[in-house]
């Protein structure tokens, strides 16, 4: 098990990662989500002991990476597919690693035969395509056959034969019992893949719940109603008569409607009693990945200039405290230097919040807006 608590690293004055604090279970695979820049490349080099946390702490199977005895045979990890000498073949790679952690030559020719480079084993790796790079990558994790397993973005560069190889393997690895932390900034791509998921934003916790759990509290069930297109005040009237009936509606980009909190026999009776034809009633689900947008959109670091004009730009809000794992009932309170663990922002005992004071930078940020029109092209396009 893999468990953080109140993990901070800051480099001057950037904060890359602030107060998280989560676990990862073995026998089930978990997905690290969040934005570009959110800081889950800097979590995981704290885990695996390349980056000293700033504050808190981070342990597996309850021991700093740096403390675990013979840590090669007990965790594998895919950070930088790149970092591999160019001139040495995969074989030469994979050998010269087995070496260092006296591990026997014949686990190489294992390993090479699971990622499918036992016929590239002796080119030199400088050849490779970035998804040959990431198998070697996922090679070199898997050789100490470790019982933890990181990887970060593995289907980077994967074609689709490749994308199912990588989720084939990672279910697997899990089914074997094993700790799989895998990281990626693709939804749709985790709600395949795993089954439980922590997501970050800004390296602030946003969510720690399974999949299961992400898809019922956000996949919410709506109505889609299109008036004649031709007669556009019908759809003003309709609108207004929806919203006094207990409704919410919000305009899509295509001139329908999108209705949440009426059923659809009540739609229609109150289409019929305001005399407004329809063109559409049809039920729908708001998709996973729509779902993981609204939720890191507020913590978002590089967004097109497009995108803010439609008031997708949201900060996360001070005082905002994400639902999860709270280490306070473990040993996470005892972390030296850590912060108040599970305190979120504005709580007694919790660090000042860096993200609370307004970015010079930033735009001038719009209310919490409703779903932006533009998302809902994925309609009952349920990424599962
Ligand atoms: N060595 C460093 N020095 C300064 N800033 C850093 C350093 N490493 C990371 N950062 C910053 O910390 C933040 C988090 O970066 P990180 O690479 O952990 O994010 P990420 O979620 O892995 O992003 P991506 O999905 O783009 O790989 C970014 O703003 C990044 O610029």
């Amino acid at each position: 098990m893999i468990e953080a608590a109140g993990l901070t690293k800051r480099y001057g004055a950037k904060t890359a990662v602030y107060n998280l604090s989560f676990q990862v279970r073995p026998g089930t695979v978990t997905g690290f989500l969040g934005p570009n820049g959110s800081g889950k490349s800097t979590t995981m080099r704290m885990v695996l002991g390349l980056d000293q946390p700033t504050s808190g702490r981070v342990t597996i199977g309850g021991h700093p990476f740096r403390e675990l005895p013979n840590a090669p045979r007990q965790v594998g990890a895919l950070l930088d597919a790149k970092a591999v000498h160019g001139g040495r073949s995969a074989r030469q790679h994979l050998l010269c690693l087995a070496q260092l952690s006296g591990i026997p030559a014949r686990r190489v020719d294992e390993v090479l035969g699971v990622v499918g480079l036992q016929d590239v084993a002796r080119r030199r790796s400088k050849g490779f395509s970035l998804g040959m790079g990431q198998r070697l990558g996922i090679a070199a994790a898997l050789l100490g056959d470790p019982q933890v397993l990181l990887f970060d973005e593995p289907v980077n560069g994967l074609d689709p034969e490749g994308i199912l190889w990588v989720r084939n393997l990672m279910k697997s690895l899990a089914a074997e019992g094993r700790t799989v932390f895998v990281s990626s900034h693709l939804m749709s791509e985790m709600a395949l893949t795993a089954e439980h998921l922590i997501v970050i934003g800004r390296g602030q916790l946003l969510s720690d719940m399974s999949v299961k759990d992400f898809i019922s509290q956000n996949s919410a069930d709506f109505a889609r109603v299109r008036t004649p297109d031709t007669e556009p005040e019908l759809r003003e009237k309709l609108t207004a008569a929806l919203i006094e009936a207990g409704g919410q509606v919000l305009p899509e980009q295509d001139g329908g409607l999108r209705v949440t909190g009426l059923p659809l026999p009540r739609i229609s009776d109150v289409a019929h009693d305001v005399d407004v034809r329809l063109w559409e009633l049809s039920p729908h689900q708001a998709s996973l990945e729509e779902a993981y947008m609204r939720l890191t959109q507020g913590a978002v670091d590089y967004r097109s200039t497009a995108d803010q004009r439609i008031g997708l730009h949201q900060q996360v809000p001070a005082g905002y405290t994400p639902v999860g794992y709270n280490p306070a009932d473990s040993w996470g309170a005892q972390a030296a230097g850590a912060p108040q663990p599970g305190g979120g922002y504005g709580q007694p005992g919790a660090q000042p919040n860096p993200y609370a004071a307004p970015q010079p930078q930033a735009p001038p940020q719009p209310p919490r807006s409703p779903a932006p029109a533009d998302l809902n092209k994925r309609d009952n396009e349920d990424a599962r």
